[in-house]
C-alpha cells in the first residue's frame, strides 16, 4: 500500500469509527477491512476479459445497436437545421410544405431506426450481461472450492457468501447495459464536439467553456463518492456476515437468551447501512445540479454569442437551433456518465473483492509433476512432523507415528493437544511446517490431491449433512453407487433400521446440517457414507457428545465393520472406543508423551492412565 493509499484508508477507518462509535463492536469482521484503492483501469480490463467468449454475439450489438443508434441520434439535430434553413425562408418566414414533409419523413425514419436499434441492443446486451455474470459466479465458486483450509480459517462464512452473491450481483448493471451505454455516450460526446467545432469553431468552443470547470468540481466530488460507496459495501458485507452467523448460531443465541441483544446489534448494523447508503446516494445526486448549472451557463453563452453571430450574418437561425439541440444532447450523456461513474465505482469495489478471492492460490497446491497415488496398502508414516497454524505457535512439535497396513491407531490427549491437526496433515488440508507424511513410502506432497483424498475416508466429529434425501447423503461417499449398495452400507453399519423408521425411509428429506437427526443417527449415516467410499485409510474424529447406551453399542458394532481391513486413525474422546486399538498414541501440547497398547500404557501409570482414571471418575460421579 502506498503512503497515499494508507492515508486514505486511515481516513476511512476514522470515519467508520466515528459513525459506529456509539455501538460496541461485538464481532469484528476482519475480512471486510477497508478496500481503499483508486480507480483501477487494469482491473476494469480484467473484468472485460469475461466478455471475450461473447465477442461474436457482441459484434452485431455494437454494429447495429451502438453505431446505428448513435449515428441516428447525432443525425436528428442536423435534419432539424436543414429543415429550418432549407424549408423556411429566413426573410419572410414562408415555409415550403413539401420540403417540410420530406424532412419530417426523414426524421420519422431516423426515430424508427433509433427505436429498433435500441430495442435490439437492450435485448442482446441483457442476454450477454447475464451470461457474463453467470460465468463470473461459476468461476468464483469453483475457485473457492479449491482453496485450502487456511483461507477459510481467516474468514467468516458469511463474508465468503457475500462475494459470490452481492458482489457478483453488483456487476450486473455494468455488464447488462452499463458498458454499452458508456461507450455510446462517449462516442456521442466525441461526435457532438466534432460536429460543433466543424460547423462553427468559435461558437463551439464558447459553449464548451464550462466543461473544464464542471470536471474540476466533479472530480473533487468523485473521491468522496468513492469512499461513500465503499462504505456501503462494507456495511452490507457486515450485515451478511452477521446474518449468517446468527442463523448458524441460533441455538446458542436462544439458549443464552441473547435474542434481544442480537436484534439490537443487527438493528444498529442495519441502520448504519442505510445511513451510509443515503449518504452515498445524496452525494451521487449532487452531480445533477452541477451539470444543470454548467448546462444553463453553456446555453446562456450560446444564445448570447449566437444571436450576435446571426445579427452579423455569421450564423443561420437553423444553426442556432441545431446548436441548442446538440448542446442539450451533450449534457445528457455527461449527466449519465456522472451517474455511471458511481455505478462503475460500485462495480470496481465489488470486482476488487472478487479478484482478491480469485487471486488467492491454494496454499496446499499440487506439484505440476504430481502423480496418481497407486491403490494404497495402507502403510502410513508421520515422520517428525512440526506444524504451526500461526507462525511461532507450534501445534505439533516433532511427531512420529507409524501405522502398518490394517492397524488401528488411537490418538488421545487433552483438548488442543494436536490430535485433529495430525489428521488434517494426513488429508493434506495443510502441509507440515517440517517433516513428511508418507503413504506406502510416498510423500503425499508428490501425489495428486484427488488420488490421495479418494483413498482416505473421514468421519468428522460434527457430521455434515447436506440438504437432500438420506440416500443422497450416503451416496456422497461414492456418487455412482447403486441404491442396493447404499442399503447394504447402511445395513452394515446398523443404520438401516433407524432409516426405515423415518417417514419416507431412504427418501426422507433432511435439511442442511441435518438437525432433524440425532447426533448418533448422524454418526451412523456418516459411517455408511465412509463405508460406501471404501477407503484404504480411515480417519474417525469421534463425537464428544454423550449418547445413550443402546446407540453407543450400535455405534461400536458399526465401527467394527467400518474399521475391518483398513488402516485407521481414531481421534478418541470416549476412551472405551479405543481399548482394542493396535496402538494408542498419547499427545500433550503437540508432542507424543506415550505410545503403546492399552495394557502397556495402563501398566506404566502415566498420562494415559490418568486420562482413563479421570474419565472413570467423571462417569461414576
Ligand atoms: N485453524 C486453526 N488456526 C489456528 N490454530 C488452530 C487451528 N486449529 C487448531 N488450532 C490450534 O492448534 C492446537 C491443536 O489443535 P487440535 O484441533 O489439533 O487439537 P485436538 O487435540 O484435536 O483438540 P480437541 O480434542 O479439542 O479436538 C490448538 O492449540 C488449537 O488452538
Amino acid at each position: 500500500m502506498s503512503n497515499q493509499q494508507q492515508e486514505s484508508a486511515d481516513e476511512l477507518a476514522k470515519r467508520f469509527k466515528k459513525q459506529d462509535g456509539n455501538r460496541k463492536e461485538r464481532f469484528i469482521y476482519q475480512d471486510d477491512e477497508l478496500i481503499e484503492k483508486p480507480f483501477n483501469w487494469r482491473q476494469l480490463g480484467r473484468l472485460f476479459t469475461y466478455l471475450k467468449p461473447y465477442r461474436k454475439q457482441l459484434l452485431p450489438v455494437i454494429l447495429v445497436g451502438m453505431v446505428l443508434g448513435t449515428l441516428t441520434r447525432l443525425a436528428i439535430p442536423t435534419i432539424v437545421i436543414m429543415a429550418i434553413d432549407e424549408a423556411i425562408d429566413p426573410k419572410d418566414g414562408e415555409a415550403s410544405i413539401p420540403k417540410l414533409l420530406l424532412f419530417a419523413a426523414i426524421m420519422l425514419a431516423l426515430y424508427i431506426i433509433q427505436w429498433g436499434s435500441n430495442t435490439y441492443r437492450i435485448k442482446h446486451t441483457n442476454i450477454v450481461g447475464q451470461r457474463v455474470i453467470h460465468d463470473l459466479r461459476s468461476h468464483l465458486f469453483s475457485h473457492i472450492q479449491t482453496l485450502s483450509f487456511r483461507f477459510f480459517d481467516k474468514r467468516p462464512a458469511g463474508s465468503v457468501l457475500v462475494r459470490v452473491t452481492n458482489d457478483v450481483n453488483a456487476l450486473q448493471d455494468l455488464f447488462t447495459n452499463g458498458v454499452v451505454n458508456l461507450l455510446m455516450d462517449c462516442v456521442q460526446l466525441v461526435g457532438i464536439v466534432i460536429i460543433l467545432l466543424v460547423w462553427n469553431f468559435k461558437l463551439g468552443l464558447a459553449v464548451m467553456l464550462t466543461v473544464p470547470l464542471m470536471f474540476l468540481v466533479s472530480s473533487a466530488l468523485r473521491k468522496r463518492i468513492r469512499f461513500a460507496w465503499q462504505d456501503v459495501r462494507i456495511k452490507q458485507s457486515r450485515i451478511n456476515s452477521h446474518l449468517n452467523e446468527s442463523i448458524q448460531g441460533i441455538k446458542v443465541t436462544q439458549a443464552y437468551v441473547q435474542e434481544k441483544e442480537n436484534i439490537q446489534f443487527f438493528e444498529s448494523m442495519n441502520s448504519s447501512n442505510i445511513r451510509s447508503w443515503n449518504k452515498a446516494s445524496a452525494m451521487n445526486q449532487s452531480f445533477g445540479p452541477i451539470i444543470e448549472l454548467t448546462s444553463a451557463v453553456g446555453s446562456l453563452i450560446l444564445f448570447w454569442y449566437g444571436s450576435y453571430l446571426i445579427q452579423n450574418d455569421l450564423l443561420t437561425v437553423g444553426m442556432l437551433v441545431g446548436f441548442a439541440n446538440y448542446i442539450g444532447n451533450f449534457w445528457e450523456p455527461i449527466n449519465r456518465l456522472g451517474q455511471m461513474y458511481s455505478q462503475l465505482l460500485i462495480a470496481m469495489a465489488s470486482s476488487e473483492r472478487i479478484f482478491e478471492y480469485l487471486d488467492e492460490r491454494p496454499v496446499v497446491g499440487e506439484l505440476p509433476e504430481a502423480r496418481k497415488l497407486a491403490e494404497a496398502n495402507g502403510h502410513v508414516l508421520f515422520d517428525n512432523l512440526v506444524f504451526e497454524y500461526e507462525a511461532g505457535r507450534p501445534a505439533l512439535k516433532g511427531v512420529t507415528i507409524e501405522a502398518k497396513p490394517g492397524q488401528s491407531i488411537a490418538l488421545v490427549g487433552h483438548t488442543g493437544s494436536g490430535k485433529s491437526t495430525i489428521m488434517n496433515l494426513l488429508c493434506r488440508f495443510y502441509d507440515p511446517t517440517e517433516g513428511r507424511v508418507l503413504i506406502d513410502g510416498t510423500d503425499i506432497r508428490d501425489v495428486s490431491l484427488e488420488s490421495l483424498r479418494s483413498q482416505i475416508g473421514i468421519v468428522l466429529q460434527d457430521t455434515f449433512i447436506f440438504s437432500g434425501t438420506i440416500r443422497d447423503n450416503i451416496r456422497f461417499g461414492k456418487l455412482n453407487a447403486t441404491d442396493e449398495e447404499i442399503v447394504e452400507a447402511a445395513k452394515a453399519v446398523h443404520a438401516h433400521d433407524f432409516i426405515m423408521s423415518l417417514k419416507d425411509g431412504y427418501d426422507t428429506e433432511v435439511q442442511e446440517r441435518g438437525n432433524v437427526l440425532s447426533m448418533g443417527q448422524r454418526q451412523l449415516l456418516s459411517f455408511a457414507r465412509a463405508l460406501l467410499a471404501n477407503p484404504r485409510i480411515l480417519i474417525l474424529d469421534e463425537a464428544t457428545a454423550s449418547i445413550d447406551t443402546e446407540t453407543e453399542l450400535r455405534i461400536q458394532k458399526a465401527l467394527q465393520t467400518l474399521l475391518k481391513g483398513r488402516t485407521s486413525f481414531i481421534v478418541a474422546h470416549r476412551l472405551s472406543t479405543i481399548r482394542h486399538s493396535d496402538m494408542i498414541v498419547v499427545l500433550d501440547h503437540g508432542s507424543i508423551v506415550e505410545q503403546g497398547s492399552h495394557d502397556e500404557l495402563m501398566a506404566i501409570r502415566g498420562t494415559y492412565h490418568g486420562l482413563i482414571e479421570a474419565q472413570y471418575r467423571f462417569l461414576s460421579a
